[in-house]
């Protein structure tokens, strides 16, 4: 593998001065890099990568095995090592029979069950078959859960929005007081259906908000609410012991991971705001692209192509984060829910085996949608000392036929973004209209100078036909397995996330200082901010 990272590095020095335009001399560029699935386009033809490097590129991830490790996550090997546990969240939106293993257990009949199981409760909390405690149809859902319990459901929720026809879904999450507050004000218990969604059931986060909101309930309609609980969780001795009535706990197993959680028992908020129907469409979208990745060449491979491209600006070029740019509003969270996604995977520096890595791992993942981004950051993605690949997302089609103007808008701005990326601006360009402008002698190269773009900045776009569920679905495990192709060339296990641990442990003891426990043994610094902080 050393030898073809050498072959890169070379690569990419034989080519660096070329500007990325003019490999559009080209004029089958985009065709050649640019690939098709059921409903995506990927085009990558704005990098500066050429056949000779997607070659290499192609050859790393052979010689990383990634063939063979995909087969084994599709198959329920325990490729998550450092916790013994298969990763199978493609088994909870794949229709396939055949039995799949794990411990011993084919674990296809109990998915099917869950997910019956959370269609029919969906379904009659939908209907209003099953009710508040006072017989009345529930108007709001409130989602108690952080990091994989929340964001998936968050961003889906919204990127869906069109197809919401259920209750009104809020989602809790933080433990600051003022986020439960500020949901429960607008809520009326005798109407609210509460989910406690943790896979664990012990995140502080989740279990402090419960208390409250549980509090809150009892105060509302008194100490029966049972009727108005339902939970998400892996541990069903805690969703017991917090009074949840085994019929309304979805369970799900250790091989789905937190952050790839959203096509199970997590989705259930999803389920309940867009209906069955939907998020069975959600699913089939995530299967169709499991599918295209299990079989697809690498050339054509979507998953495979964006994980190279991340390679290449990461490792090769040494660009330290990626933006992601959908040009969707509904896909505002998406950014959001990347960063747990592929930073909590791939955040690492330590080899499966315990060793260092030898090159770096997981660029900071970042973003915010178009346009509204292009008044805000866009000045560094363009001038900026650093460059930073960009990833734009944009719909053949909107929502609002009626509001076409807008979506013609979106889609220029959109196209306009990674042509000036690509394309900049030179100086005799500038300073050309610096004159026009009527700046003449030492006054016109300075303005020339400010108003000249370097350009030749990379970008991919992902170009689908309107924001439906089963799009969101492929779109959602693309990102998925190009987090996972993307750790298995890097040799590090995208599946745990030991980096979270040590502020959790720490905040336990700091918890007794912060009410007023001596701060012994503690930096200046946290004894100084203690004191300050002390209320
Ligand atoms: O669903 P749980 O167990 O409450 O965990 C929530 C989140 O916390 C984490 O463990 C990190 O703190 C994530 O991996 C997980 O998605």
């Amino acid at each position: 593998m050393s030898a073809i990272w050498t072959e890169l590095e070379e690569r990419h020095r034989a080519t660096s001065a070329r500007r990325i335009a003019s490999l559009f001399d080209d004029p089958d560029r985009f065709d050649r890099f640019s690939t098709e699935t059921d409903d995506l386009l990927l085009d990558i033809s704005k990098t500066n990568i050429d056949d000779e490097a997607l070659a290499l590129l192609i050859s790393l991830a052979d010689s990383a095995g990634l063939a063979d490790r995909r087969d084994a996550m599709f198959r329920g090997d325990k490729i998550n090592m450092a916790e013994n546990r298969a990763v199978l969240h493609t088994a909870l939106r794949s229709p396939e029979t055949a039995p799949l293993v794990v411990d011993g257990v084919d674990v296809r009949p109990a998915v099917t069950e869950t997910l019956d199981r959370m269609e029919r409760f969906a379904r009659a909390v939908r209907s209003g078959d099953v009710t508040a405690q006072n017989g009345a149809i529930f108007t709001d859902v409130i989602n108690i859960g952080i990091g994989g319990s929340d964001l998936g459901p968050v961003m889906a929720t919204l990127a869906l929005a069109p197809y919401h026809d259920g209750p009104n879904v809020h989602f809790l999450s933080n433990v600051d007081g003022a986020h439960a507050h500020d949901i429960l004000k607008r809520l009326n218990p005798e109407t609210t259906l509460v989910i406690v969604a943790s896979k664990t059931f012990t995140t502080i986060e989740t279990m402090t908000n419960a208390g409250t909101v549980l509090d809150w309930l009892r105060a509302g309609i008194g100490t029966d609410i049972g009727a108005h609980l339902a939970a998400v969780s892996t541990a069903r001795d805690r969703t017991a012991a917090m009074g949840i009535a085994e019929e309304r706990v979805f369970g799900f197993a250790d091989w789905v991971g937190g952050r790839y959680s959203l096509w199970g028992p997590v989705g259930l908020p999803i389920m309940l705001a867009i209906g069955p129907e939907n998020f069975r469409a959600l699913l089939a979208g995530g299967h169709a692209m499991d599918r295209h990745f299990q079989t697809a060449e690498a050339r054509q491979n979507l998953p495979v192509l964006m994980a190279l491209v991340g390679i290449w600006h990461r490792n090769i070029c040494g660009y330290g984060s990626r933006a992601v740019l959908p040009y969707d509003q509904r896909l505002s969270r998406l950014p959001a829910y990347l960063q747990q996604l592929d930073m909590e995977s791939n955040g690492k520096s330590v080899a499966m085996d315990g060793s260092r890595l030898e090159r770096s791992a997981g660029p900071v993942v970042w973003g915010e949608p178009g346009t509204n981004g292009q008044h805000a950051f866009y000045q560094l993605l363009h001038q900026g000392t650093d460059v930073v690949p960009a990833e734009f997302l944009i719909a053949a089609e909107s929502h609002e036929p009626g509001l076409q103007a807008h979506h013609d808008l979106l889609k220029a701005n959109c196209l306009a973004q990674s042509e000036a990326l690509m394309l900049g601006r030179s100086f005799k360009q500038a300073l050309q209209i610096a004159e026009q402008l009527g700046f003449g002698g030492e006054a016109r190269k300075r303005q020339a100078a400010h108003r000249s773009f370097p350009g030749n900045r990379p970008s991919i776009t992902l170009a689908y036909p309107k924001l439906t569920p089963f799009v969101l679905g492929q779109i959602i495990a693309l990102y998925e397995h190009r987090v996972f192709v993307e750790g298995v060339i890097w040799g590090i296990n995208s599946f745990d996330q030991w980096g979270v641990e040590l502020g959790k442990e720490l905040a336990n003891g700091l918890l007794p200082m912060v009410q007023g426990a001596d701060p012994a043994g503690k930096d200046g610094s946290t004894r100084g901010l203690l004191h300050k902080l002390s209320a």
